[in-house]
């Protein structure tokens, strides 16, 4: 962690003082800090083990892409360093042949690293890259699954059955699933399918610059046991990833899932070369529209998430340097031409976008429930990605402002 602004292992003054002033609802007790001031000292060989070993949690990562890698590099400093937690960390790796033609599984064992997803990063020796699926979730009992949230419900089905009895589980995957009965968010789908309860961790989270220990703050939000979200506090923050605990699941999970609709149209704006007050006024329509999206479908969702990290600070780095951003103003550079798909494949590498499936899912959710008109912005995102508008409609349509009268009682959404 080299920044000059934010020296270690001192916390810097600035971000002490905004933490304090904002977080007094989500600080640990002080037990809880004697406790893992107890571990931290024990794990540096200062004072006696305060976890047994059938105490300790064992963690597993499901996934390990570009932000599982960096998880994993997070996770596996604190396990080492803290004595509730076993040191190594499994992460399942969807395997696959590098061009080498060696395993990706292998590599990462040998090296390390992650050389397909997270090259020049190590990752901790504690972490081992697992390619069978059941294995790695056997023996944990905190599970972290981070995969591009197309491939969950399959993962899931595999993971029936097979899970820990008692296990925790925290989603930081950005995206949600459009069934028969209405939207589910994925950390549902996990509670629903494997029967745990399941937290979520989002943020202003670009992983390459988390990798390399740039600052940056993420959010937990958790539904109702504040000690579990301090656990997953404790296990991912470090003096470069300061992370605070809300207790709002939906509201949460939904600003990281829509601001990637958001990215999108941004990155449109890009492609256009409209500027940056368009692209601020696109940023702001969407915001609202984020809000009044969560607030319909999760009445408890709050107003002051909108706030924490995962809000506006994600949909701004999203908006600014995200891959959805970026494969959107190439998209809106080729006139709408090339496809999404071609451009993903071409420019990622096999890294993942979500915010064009999540256009198309949350575009499912406003037509079956008539709610078009009300989110002209997600609308418009899904008409262009899907090449039925050009990208230039992204500034014309209908100057997105939403039509009250469409929905009765709307209007109170759109409210500040
Ligand atoms: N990368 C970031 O900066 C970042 C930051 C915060 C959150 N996220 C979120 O984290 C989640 C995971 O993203 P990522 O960046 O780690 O992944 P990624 O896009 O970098 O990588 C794609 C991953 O999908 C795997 N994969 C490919 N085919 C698969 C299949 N059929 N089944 C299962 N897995 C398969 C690949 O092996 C790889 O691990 C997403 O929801 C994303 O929005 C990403
Ligand atoms: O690169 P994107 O667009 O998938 O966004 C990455 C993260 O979600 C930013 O927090």
């Amino acid at each position: 962690f080299s920044s000059t602004l934010f020296p270690v292992p001192k916390r810097p003054a600035i971000v002490s003082a905004v933490a304090s002033f904002f977080s007094t609802t989500m600080a640990p007790s002080a037990p809880e800090n004697a406790s893992h001031n107890a571990a931290l000292l024990s794990s540096s060989g200062v004072g006696g083990d305060v976890s047994s070993a059938a105490q300790k949690s064992r963690v597993t990562i499901i996934g390990s892409g570009n932000w599982g890698s960096v998880a994993s590099k997070l996770i596996a400093s604190n396990t080492i360093k803290l004595a509730s937690f076993h040191d190594e960390v499994r992460m399942w790796v969807f395997e696959e042949k590098l061009p080498s033609g060696e395993k990706l599984t292998e590599v990462i064992n040998r090296t390390n690293e992650n050389v397909k997803y997270l090259p020049g990063i190590k990752l901790g020796k504690n972490v081992v890259a697992d390619p069978d699926l059941e294995n790695a979730v056997r023996d944990a009992n905190m599970l972290v699954f981070v995969t591009p949230h197309q491939f969950m419900e399959g993962i899931c089905k595999r993971l029936v059955g097979k899970v820990k009895e008692g296990s925790q589980a925290i989603s930081l995957i950005k995206g949600m699933e459009v069934k028969m009965e209405g939207p589910c968010m994925i950390s549902s789908l996990i509670s629903e399918q494997l029967g745990v309860n399941c937290c979520v961790l989002m943020g202003a989270n670009i992983a390459n610059e988390i990798a390399v220990e740039k600052f940056s703050e993420a959010t937990v939000g958790y539904r109702e046991n504040r000690e579990i979200a301090e656990k997953w506090v404790q296990l991912f923050n470090t003096p470069y990833f300061m992370v605070t605990a809300v207790q709002d699941v939906e509201g949460v999970e939904l600003c990281g899932t829509l601001k990637n609709v958001v990215a999108l149209a941004a990155g449109f704006v890009d492609g256009l070369e409209m500027g940056n007050n368009t692209k601020a006024a696109i940023m702001r329509i969407g915001l609202r529209e984020m809000r009044a999206f969560s607030k319909i479908l999760f009445p408890t969702v709050k107003d002051n998430t909108f706030f924490e990290s995962c809000g506006v600070a994600d949909l701004i780095t999203t908006c600014l340097g995200g891959r959805n951003r970026r494969v959107a103003e190439a998209f809106a550079k080729s006139g709408g031409k090339r496809s999404f798909d071609e451009l993903e494949a071409e420019m990622l590498q096999g890294q993942k976008l979500q915010g064009v499936s999540t256009a198309r899912e949350v575009y499912e959710v406003l037509s079956n429930r008539g709610w078009l008109e009300l989110f002209p912005l997600f609308a418009a995102v899904h008409e262009i990605s899907s090449g039925r508008l050009p990208p230039s409609a992204i500034v014309e349509y209908g100057e997105h402002k939403p039509n009250f009268s469409a929905v009765e009682g709307a209007a109170q959404y759109f409210s500040s």
